[in-house]
């Protein structure tokens, strides 16, 4: 059978211009995935609200971090891309979840060039039903309509695999050297409190609320294979093993919150204002949720996170680059990649 690879990350819109982002954000936030109310009232919410606010706001926000070559996200990927086919044989495509670049492109681009058996790689290092899930369900809705005699196995989420762990920590230390900082906050994206509850599959364990939380996410359990806020910890917990760093000096936060539910918490913003207000003035913060940076890391952290910063006396604000197109990153995809096409072994 010859293999392909597909990549999948989230998208952008195609320009940094209101129509665009408009249509982008319909599309994204439509998906019962991501705002996961019933139709009518997404609806509501989505195309009666959102989309005749936010998209003004979002096209000025991209405006800024916008590439003379296109989206951060979109042009670091495929960079990525590019150098993994240098080191696999196998013919590696590009998709997103949202926008132009489609995932049933990518897959009639592998069929196309022969395909039967596809390895789809969604460029997350957590699962969420937001990212992971959607993904996968979606191509699998494609799959069956499209290519019914295609097979499609996915990477698990790579959160705790140690050369993964090892890749991201060196990233952070190299980038790093030189540079004081007190404090080295971990910020993923977050998720509504209620999208980890309906992950659990165990009905019972998942309690992300600041006032029973943390606990679950500490005691083993099978729901960890989807949960999204143990996952996010743990990447923490091994970057901060791997590098040795001390108590107190490292923590974990999360960004990006919409609307007026509870969200994960406690949440990057107020964070980092509480940080410069304890009298921190050097800090650092990485963002693992996100493997090329992207509006959330070059707008809502190094800008507007950094201005927070300052507000409350800070001073130096280090904001370390994701793996984007990274050497170590790209071998160690290149590996799993090139074992699952010698043998069909997973090694993530
Ligand atoms: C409203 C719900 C949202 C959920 C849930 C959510 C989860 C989620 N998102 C990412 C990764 C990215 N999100 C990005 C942008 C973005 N996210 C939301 C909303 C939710 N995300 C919105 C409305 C936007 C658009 C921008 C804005 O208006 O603020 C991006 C950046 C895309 C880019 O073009 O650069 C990424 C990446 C993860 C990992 C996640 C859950 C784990
Ligand atoms: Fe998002
Ligand atoms: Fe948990």
């Amino acid at each position: 059978m010859k293999k392909g690879i597909l990549l999948v990350n989230l998208g952008s819109p195609d320009s940094p211009n209101p129509k665009d982002v408009k249509k982008y954000l319909g599309e994204f936030l439509m998906d019962e995935r991501v705002i996961d109310v019933p139709l009518w009232a997404r609806t509501l919410l989505v195309k009666g609200i959102v989309l005749n606010t936010r998209p003004k706001a979002s096209a000025k926000a991209y405006s800024k971090i916008w590439w003379e070559e296109g989206s951060p996200l979109i042009v670091l990927s495929e960079r990525l891309q590019h150098k993994i086919q240098e080191q696999v044989e196998a013919p590696v495509a590009l998709a997103m979840r949202y926008g132009s670049m489609t995932i049933k492109l990518g897959l009639q681009e592998l069929v196309d060039k022969g395909v039967e058996e596809v390895f789809l790689i969604p460029l997350y290092p957590q699962y969420a039903m937001a990212t992971t899930e959607t993904i996968l369900v979606l191509a699998e809705d494609i799959r069956k309509e499209h290519f019914p005699n295609l097979k499609i196995t996915d990477l698990k989420p790579f959160y705790n695999n140690p050369d993964y762990i090892k890749v991201l920590s060196e990233s952070i230390k190299k980038q790093l050297e030189g540079k004081e900082y007190e404090h080295l906050l971990f910020s993923y994206h977050g998720v509504p409190e209620r999208h980890i509850r309906k992950s659990d599959i165990t009905k019972s364990h998942c309690n992300p609320s600041l006032s029973g939380g943390g606990v679950c996410c500490k005691t083993p359990s099978k729901a960890h294979e989807f949960c999204y806020k143990h996952q996010c910890l743990e990447v923490t917990r091994l970057v901060g093993e791997y590098l040795k760093l001390e108590e107190g000096t490292y923590s974990t936060s999360f960004q990006s919150r919409l609307g007026f539910d509870p969200w994960l918490q406690p949440y990057t913003d107020r964070t980092i204002e509480r940080l410069g207000k304890s009298g921190i003035q050097n800090m650092a913060i990485v963002t693992p949720a996100f493997v090329s940076d992207c509006l959330e890391t070059l707008e809502e952290i190094a800008m507007e996170g950094e201005e927070i910063f300052h507000e409350v006396g800070g001073k130096n604000f280090t904001t370390i680059a994701c793996l984007n197109d990274d050497q170590a990153w790209v071998d160690l995809l290149s590996k799993w990649i090139n074992s699952w096409v010698e043998a069909n072994l997973v090694t993530a």
